[in-house]
């Protein structure tokens, strides 16, 4: 047998870093990080050498040195950061992957205006990077939304796909739709840390531009169906972020089934009488897509 492939490291490192003003203002970030580290290091497995082994917790206190030295926003760059530094200081590790979550901590108004010190954590929905520190070959980055949990009570329909004798669903003109977006872009190819740094204002701009598109695409598309609404969504993140190179979607589709309580004195409760749903926690429809520049 041989070692095929192999990388190590320490996951499930939070940190959260507070930034104080001087005006009393104090900001936030909270994140879980991973690294992992690839290289010459296949004697630590098929000879238990482990001189070549930087430990996992070398890796866990190189990750809150840095965060201490360092900016950790956006999460791009302390991404990138890591990466470079584990691939520059060991002379034996040749690649780092890198992957931050970052949980929110939005800042309460409290009597009509932002409170300086208080936040809340408006969802479960996080900020996600992976990136790959790769010798002489730059830095790869993918960007993600997660766990942004959305749902229309109308505005969405499905009819017209495909019947056969298989084919039991019904078609609607006017059905919920809900789902946990999980949305992804992918940047180029940047040379390294310092090309980064130079371009850190795309990232946060890319974020917030992606989330918009994604939250106001949903509400306002009368959509046909999911692989619609999520193709056009995609086309306009790749239309306002130029130095993205692919847009992904994943969607579940949450079903909410009608309930037909007309056994109950003939009570309507279907089509468009209904207005009490079963709301389903699985089986659910998977929507997935990529989409890049022509
Ligand atoms: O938007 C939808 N896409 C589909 O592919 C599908 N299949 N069942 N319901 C569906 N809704």
């Amino acid at each position: 047998s041989q070692l095929s492939y192999a990388r190590y490291g320490k996951d499930n490192v939070r940190l959260y870093k507070v930034q104080r003003e001087a005006n009393g203002v104090q900001h936030v970030t909270e994140m879980t990080v991973c690294t992992l580290l690839e290289g010459d290091i296949e004697t630590s497995y098929t000879e238990a050498d482990n001189s070549v082994v930087v430990a996992t917790d070398t890796q866990k206190q190189t990750i809150y040195i840095l965060a201490k030295q360092n900016p950790i926003t956006p999460p791009e760059l302390f991404a990138s950061i890591l990466g470079e530094h584990f691939v520059t200081t060991y002379k034996h590790i040749h690649a780092a992957h890198v992957k931050i979550i970052v949980h929110r901590w939005t800042r309460m108004e409290v009597d009509g205006k932002p409170h300086p010190h208080s936040f809340m954590r408006d969802g479960v929905e996080t900020r996600v990077v992976e990136a790959v520190a790769r010798e002489g070959q730059g830095i790869s980055i993918k960007s993600a939304i997660k766990g942004l949990l959305v749902l229309k009570s109308t505005g969405s329909a499905f009819y017209g796909f495909h019947r056969d004798e298989f084919t039991r669903l019904p078609e609607t003109w006017d059905r919920i739709l809900s789902t946990e977006v999980e949305a992804g872009w992918e940047w180029k190819t940047f040379s390294g840390l310092q090309q980064v740094k130079s371009e850190v204002p795309k990232f946060d701009k890319a974020w917030e531009d992606a989330r918009k598109i994604t939250l106001e695409t949903f509400a306002k598309e009368e959509s046909p169906s999911v692989q619609n609404t999520m193709y056009k969504m995609s086309e306009q993140i790749l239309a306002a972020a130029p130095d993205v190179e692919a847009v992904s979607y994943s969607l579940p589709n949450k079903h909410y089934f009608e309930i037909d309580l007309s056994w109950y004195k003939g009570l309507k409760n279907t089509g468009k009488d209904a207005e009490v749903y079963a709301p389903q926690s699985d089986p659910n429809g998977l929507i997935q897509c990529t989409v890049t520049r022509k």
